[in-house]
């Protein structure tokens, strides 16, 4: 297997009285579907926070190619080429696609007066959107105006638009209908398939294991087996989330 891209080594993290990571572990190597699963309040979400610069370890180390790295916060996480897909999508309802891929980093014509190019913006979007697949009715409406899964088409869209390495996906389909949800499903494997690694967060051991090359489960704030997807089933990816089972080599 390759080197690992994003790694975390002996990750604690804690909330006042919660100790929510406890040493905790995590690899993803570069080009892979990793899937992140585990009970509720396992640590997940705040693992991929201090993966994606959101939330600063209390210990522990971060590793990016090999080499540790201290994330000032997302951007600078951004800059590395992490992006996070955060549950609430985080899109501006009132703006067209191509203005929700570009929120926060709008391509301007004359930098000193800070006109948007707008022209550039639908011209690359329309391009990011074919490359991955995505098609919508109106590239020109508000994004309020599309389905749950066409916006969260979009909100895919822009973080591949802009990861170089990794996009982090917190529960992408969990508001999704059956036909959107395998929309998204074969998104991840599109940006997959251009050399992104994706993590995904999920609570669907169906859809982890329809996805997913491999898995890393996470019980009580650490890493307890590392699984791949090809070779596991549902009941032994619940097994490993609720105790059953625990790799010795998993930390
Ligand atoms: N900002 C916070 N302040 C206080 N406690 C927190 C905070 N964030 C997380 N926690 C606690 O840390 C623990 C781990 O939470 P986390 O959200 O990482 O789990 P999770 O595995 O993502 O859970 P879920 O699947 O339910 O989203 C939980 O007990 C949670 O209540």
């Amino acid at each position: 297997m390759t080197d690992p891209l994003l790694e975390a080594r002996g990750v604690t993290k804690r909330f006042g009285h919660v100790q929510a990571l406890r040493g905790a572990a995590f690899t993803a190597h570069p080009g892979e579907v990793v899937a992140l699963i585990g009970d509720n309040g396992a640590g997940k979400s705040t693992l991929v926070k201090t993966l994606s610069g959101a939330l600063r370890p209390d210990a522990g180390e971060i590793l990016l190619d090999g080499r540790p790295v201290e994330f000032a916060g997302p951007v600078d996480a951004q800059r590395r080429g992490i992006e996070t897909v955060y549950q609430d999508l985080a899109l501006a309802h009132d703006l067209d696609a191509a203005a929700n891929l570009f929120l926060g980093r709008e391509v301007t014509r004359f930098p000193p007066l800070h006109l948007l190019d707008r022209g550039v913006m639908r011209r690359r979007a329309a391009e990011a959107f074919d490359e991955l697949g995505i098609r919508l009715p109106d590239m020109s409406a508000p994004v309020r105006q599309l389905s749950g899964g066409q916006r969260q088409c979009v909100a895919v869209a822009r973080a591949v638009a802009w990861a170089s390495k990794v996009v982090f996906m917190d529960e992408p389909t969990a508001a999704l209908g059956v036909v959107q949800r395998g929309q998204v499903l074969d998104l991840i494997r599109r940006v997959r398939d251009r050399g992104v690694t994706v993590v995904l967060i999920s609570h669907n051991m169906p859809e982890v294991l329809a996805v997913a090359d491999r898995v890393e489960v996470l019980r009580l704030g650490r890493r307890v087996a590392r699984l791949t997807a090809a070779d596991t089933t549902v009941e032994e990816l619940v097994s490993a989330m609720t105790g059953g089972l625990d790799q010795e080599d998993a930390a």
